[in-house]
């Protein structure tokens, strides 16, 4: 294609939204422009059903549940009055709630205030309120946040550490919707440890944030936690973060929520258009399918060119990998859908795998992040006339433009600063971008059943390896894994078996193993 016609080809398919200052460039995808008559149907179909799933319709039929993260933006379109009321009254509560902490009203019982946030949960229940804490929390905020979003021992001891001193006026959220994730479980009762270890009452500085009824609400209940927001059921973890889940970090962080809530309902308002050129959700669901031919042949590489957007590929990775990789479609064919997503930053990434993503396996294609302005105040000149933020610009478009020469296709989503708005904007547009994704293939976008497979074959793990602790116990003798295996009637779990036992010793946990590790039928293992 001549410069010119490329121009052309720019602004037709150039998107403005001109409130949120959003544009989006899918002109740099190669499709042709019939595809999208061939499409139409297809989206007519996603438009109506997402229609539906905003009107209340259960929307995740194996759970029957509804999908309302729309509502949490825009109250008055939840599809009755209590439903309305639990949204609006949860805001008013985050609201009086971070008043109370942010002014002492409400302090730990040895010290004045709280100064910190220690944020425990996992996945859904954590990769928004990371990704908004590094976006947008202030330089000073009035509360700094720390996370354990795993159940590694070093990571745990490693955050417990830096809080060291703070740890009377921490303020500390579990979240976990299901209130039972293991994980997280573990992290509450490893942080519980460390506030006994201080003399220091974890209720006093616990708040949960969970489903009605979940264990975690049973267990704030009865010690007596300091708060309990609610997680709505027809709010999926991964769409999670403008509800009580991201917004009472952000809050408590001096982030503006109402500008975050007011971002999301203006591209709400948006994306609910039901024309495909005139809707900025459809037209990146209908790059994604041109670009992995409605297959997910292609991976989406996501570089935002702004440092503070860096963990946005992370989110990003859960709510499209999460809820679009399926194996069974929903009519129940096998269909194995699903788009890789992965992504750093820009132009850090340039000096990385960009080598690759020019020259390499073509099994990709590129979002831009761009923001428009580089920073709050005057920059100076690192050259005459050019500033740092100048050279970021140029590397993104010189980037884009080099990867285009070489039938790399990309899209460019650019907003026009870093603000609780935009990232609003940017959060929903991606959920909305999903969802009719999600329809236009014909998967279920709000259920997960793959992860099951993976925390039930942990659990079994953990049994085994109590029968393990208890065969031992109860065995003067030291036994071979086969031995041990035999009496454990599980003759083909050795190689489990050797590896809970490799665990094991290299943690002092009470038993001895001699022989040659790397030839495991060498091994007796016995009591320490
Ligand atoms: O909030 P919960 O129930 O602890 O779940 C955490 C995450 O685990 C998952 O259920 C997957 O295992 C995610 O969908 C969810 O975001």
């Amino acid at each position: 294609m001549d410069a010119a016609t490329l121009w052309q080809r720019y602004q037709d398919w150039l998107y403005y939204h001109e409130g949120l200052g959003f544009y989006l460039d899918i002109s740099r995808m190669r499709f042709e422009d019939d595809l999208v008559a061939t499409m139409q149907p297809r989206f007519e179909c996603a438009f109506q059903a997402m229609a539906a799933l905003e009107a209340g319709a259960i929307a995740n039929p194996d759970e029957q549940r509804q999908v309302g993260h729309y509502w949490l933006r825009d109250p008055d379109l939840a599809p009755n009055a209590d439903l309305k009321q639990e949204i609006v009254e949860t805001l008013e509560e985050i609201a009086s709630f971070t008043q109370k902490i942010h002014t002492g009203t409400l302090h730990p019982p040895q010290a004045p205030r709280f100064t910190d946030i220690l944020s425990v949960g996992i996945g859904g229940s954590a990769l928004g309120p990371q990704f908004v804490a590094a976006a947008l929390a202030p330089t000073a905020p009035p509360m700094q946040i720390h996370f354990i979003d795993n159940t590694d021992p070093t990571g745990i001891d490693r955050v417990l550490t830096q809080l060291q001193d703070h740890l009377p006026s921490t303020l500390v959220l579990i979240i976990s919707k299901s209130g039972g994730t293991p994980e997280t479980r573990n992290g509450m009762v490893e942080v519980k440890a460390a506030f006994r270890d201080r003399h220091l009452d974890f209720a006093d500085h616990a708040v949960a944030i969970t489903g009605k009824g979940s264990s975690l609400d049973q267990i704030a209940t009865t010690e007596g936690w300091l708060a309990t927001f609610p997680m709505h059921d027809w709010v999926g973890g991964r769409t999670s973060e403008l509800s009580a889940v991201g917004l009472l970090a952000a809050s408590l962080q001096g982030i503006d929520i109402s500008a975050m809530l007011a971002g999301a309902k203006e591209m709400d308002a948006a994306t609910r258009v039901p024309e495909l050129r005139h809707n900025p959700a459809a037209l990146l669901a209908f790059a994604w399918y041109f670009a992995g031919n409605g297959r997910g042949e292609k991976d989406m590489v996501v570089l935002p060119y702004k440092d503070s957007l860096l963990l946005f590929s992370r989110y990003l990775q859960q709510l499209v990998m999460e809820s679009l990789g399926k194996e069974k479609d929903l009519d129940g064919n096998i269909v194995h859908q699903g788009i890789a997503v992965y992504g750093n930053k820009g132009s850090t990434d340039q000096h990385a795998y960009v080598q690759q993503l020019r020259e390499g396996v073509l099994n990709f294609f590129m979002t831009f992040i761009e923001v428009l302005a580089d920073r709050q105040g005057p920059s100076v000149e690192v050259e005459p006339g050019v500033t740092s933020g100048d050279y970021l610009s140029g590397l993104l478009q010189g980037t884009r433009q080099a990867l285009y020469e070489n039938d790399r296709d990309s899209i460019t989503v650019t907003i026009p600063q870093v603000t609780p708005r935009s990232v609003g904007a940017l959060i929903a547009l991606y959920e909305r971008a999903v969802g009719l994704y999600g329809f236009l293939v014909n998967v279920n976008a709000y259920h997960q059943p793959g992860v099951e497979a993976g925390k039930k074959a942990a659990a079994a793990i953990l049994d085994l390896q109590r029968q393990v602790m208890q065969v031992l116990q109860q065995t003067p003798t030291s036994l071979t894994l086969a031995d041990l295996a035999e009496r454990l009637a599980a003759p083909d779990q050795q190689e489990t078996i050797y590896k809970i036992l490799r665990h094991l010793q290299a943690n002092q946990r009470g038993i001895k193993l001699e022989g040659n590790p790397g030839h495991p039928t060498s091994l007796k293992v016995s009591r320490a």
